[in-house]
Formats: structure tokens, C-alpha cells, sequence
């Protein structure tokens, strides 16, 4: 994927200003930022949910930057981009049980019905589901077993990109770290992962590269290394002194306050 200049507007209000992100074949890329700061938004315009007013978006070769409903709806169709939400409700239809769930992306493609069922249950193991899940709705799963099924949803077509909106966020500790856990074996297939989470220790073990988002702008984009132990921008230092255990120490509270009164936070 490859964004350029982009500028998103509500309104007359600037949610994203000149974003400039690409995402390699395969390259697993971590979006991070506060709560208002356009990761949501930068997710929306790249699956095409959300109009931009200046920039382009390219998708495996295709620029999406003008397409319309219909267009999308083919490109979802030739599975090159699935996405997960960070709430499984959303990123699920209520009506259709796990099988169907797993199996509809596939029947879109073309893949026959008896085939598609066969690769949907192979995949259960791939996020730890079994097969006596196969005939619930989601509103009979746990919130960790839901999210494992959006996953599922988005990877069993095998699509080039996908890209997560805090997909683990609405999780407690231990679904946490085996979604992520999911995740990092998932991209041993090749797929790009777009992660986008407000909490860099989430992103920071998974991705290869990160991006920090500050108020709709993008403030650092560098190796995930680089990110976390030469932070150039001081809100991306603010995260980092906001989650200690990446570095194992406390950090210092007196540098957290200097760091929020040069950024007016
Ligand atoms: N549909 C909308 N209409 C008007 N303004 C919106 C809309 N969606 C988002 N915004 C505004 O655009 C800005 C960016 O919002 P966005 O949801 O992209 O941020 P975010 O970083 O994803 O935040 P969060 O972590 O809370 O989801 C915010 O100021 C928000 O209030």
C-alpha cells in the first residue's frame, strides 16, 4: 500500500493532513497514536469507507484514491485487502453463524461451497478455534473468541493486506496476547499487517516498522527499533515514557510532564 499527501476532512475540520505511509509486501506496520489523532480515520480512507480530499491511495497496484461502492466492492471481492475492526460485532454479521461467517468471503471469490467450508475449518486451528464453534452466531461467543473469528474472516481468503483497527484493545490481558501471538505466526504466510493501536506496547512486538500519528499528522515513521530506542519526535518519546515496561524501568514522571507541557497535552 502506498498513501501519498493525504489530507482527510470532516467538514471543514482536517483529520489527516499530507499522511505519507507505504507498506511493503509482507511487512507488518504499526500505527500508533492518542485518542482523536486520525488512526481510525487513516484505516477508513484506506479501505475506501471515507472520501479524501487531497493525496492518492494505492492497494496491491490499484489506485483507489476515486473508486466508487461498486469498485470496492470488486476489489474486496478479488480479496486483495480484508480488514478487522476493534470491535468484533462490527467486523461480523450477527446473523451468519462462524461457518458461514468463515465460508462467505470465499463463496464471494468464486471458491466452491464444499471447498470453502474445508478451508474454513482448517484454519481454526491457525487461531485456536474448534470445530463445536462451527454453528454458533457470534453472540454466542466469548469477546476473545469473536475477535479470534474476525481474524479468521480476514485471513482465510489469504489477502495481500490487512489491516487492523486496535484489534485488540476491547480484549482482557490474556486474549491480548494470544491474538497478537495469532497475528505474528499469520505473517509467516507473507501477508502486510496495518496494526493500528493507541498503545505502543501492543504494536511494538509485532511490527516491523512504526508510525506515529499526531494530531493528523504523521509525526515518525522508522524501524520499530529505531521508534522505541531513538524516538526523534517528543510525542513519540511521551509514548515511550507512558509505557515503561518496554524499556523494563519506570520511567521518570518529571520527564513525562516536561515532554506534555512542550506539546501542550
Ligand atoms: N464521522 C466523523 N465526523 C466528524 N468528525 C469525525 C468523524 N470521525 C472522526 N472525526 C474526528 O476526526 C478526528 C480523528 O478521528 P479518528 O477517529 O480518526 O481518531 P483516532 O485516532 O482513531 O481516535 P480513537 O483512538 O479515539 O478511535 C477526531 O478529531 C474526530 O473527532
Amino acid at each position: 500500500m502506498e498513501i501519498t499527501g493525504l489530507d482527510v476532512h470532516y467538514g471543514r475540520r482536517a483529520a489527516l493532513r499530507g499522511v505519507t505511509l507505504s507498506v511493503a509486501p509482507g511487512e507488518t506496520v504499526g500505527i500508533i497514536g492518542e485518542t482523536g489523532s486520525g488512526k481510525s480515520t487513516l484505516a477508513r480512507a484506506a479501505l475506501g469507507l471515507v472520501g479524501v480530499s487531497a493525496g492518492s491511495v494505492v492497494v496491491g497496484g490499484h489506485d483507489v484514491t476515486g473508486y466508487r461502492r461498486r469498485q470496492w466492492r470488486a476489489l474486496r471481492r478479488k480479496g486483495v485487502l480484508q480488514y478487522v475492526f476493534q470491535d468484533p460485532l462490527r467486523s461480523l454479521d450477527p446473523d451468519l453463524t462462524v461457518v458461514e461467517s468463515l465460508t462467505e468471503p470465499l463463496l464471494v471469490q468464486g471458491v466452491p461451497h464444499a471447498e470453502a467450508v474445508e478451508r474454513a475449518r482448517a484454519f481454526l486451528p491457525r487461531v485456536r478455534l474448534t470445530e463445536d464453534l462451527l454453528e454458533r452466531l457470534p453472540g454466542e461467543l466469548s469477546g476473545g473468541q469473536r475477535q479470534r473469528v474476525a481474524v479468521a474472516r480476514a485471513l482465510v481468503t489469504e489477502p495481500r493486506l490487512v489491516i487492523l483497527d486496535e484489534p485488540v484493545s476491547a480484549l482482557d490481558s490474556a486474549n491480548r496476547v494470544q491474538i497478537l501471538e495469532i497475528l505474528k505466526e499469520l505473517r509467516a504466510d507473507g501477508v502486510a499487517l496495518v496494526f493500528i493501536s493507541h498503545d505502543l506496547g501492543s504494536v511494538a512486538g509485532i511490527a516491523d516498522r512504526i508510525a506515529v500519528l499526531y494530531q493528523g499528522e504523521l509525526v515518525e515513521d522508522g524501524a520499530t527499533a529505531d521508534v522505541v530506542n531513538r524516538p526523534r519526535h517528543p510525542y513519540t518519546r511521551l509514548l515511550l515514557s507512558s509505557a515503561p515496561t518496554l524499556h523494563g524501568t519506570r520511567s521518570d514522571r518529571a520527564e513525562r510532564d516536561a515532554l506534555r507541557a512542550l506539546l501542550h497535552v
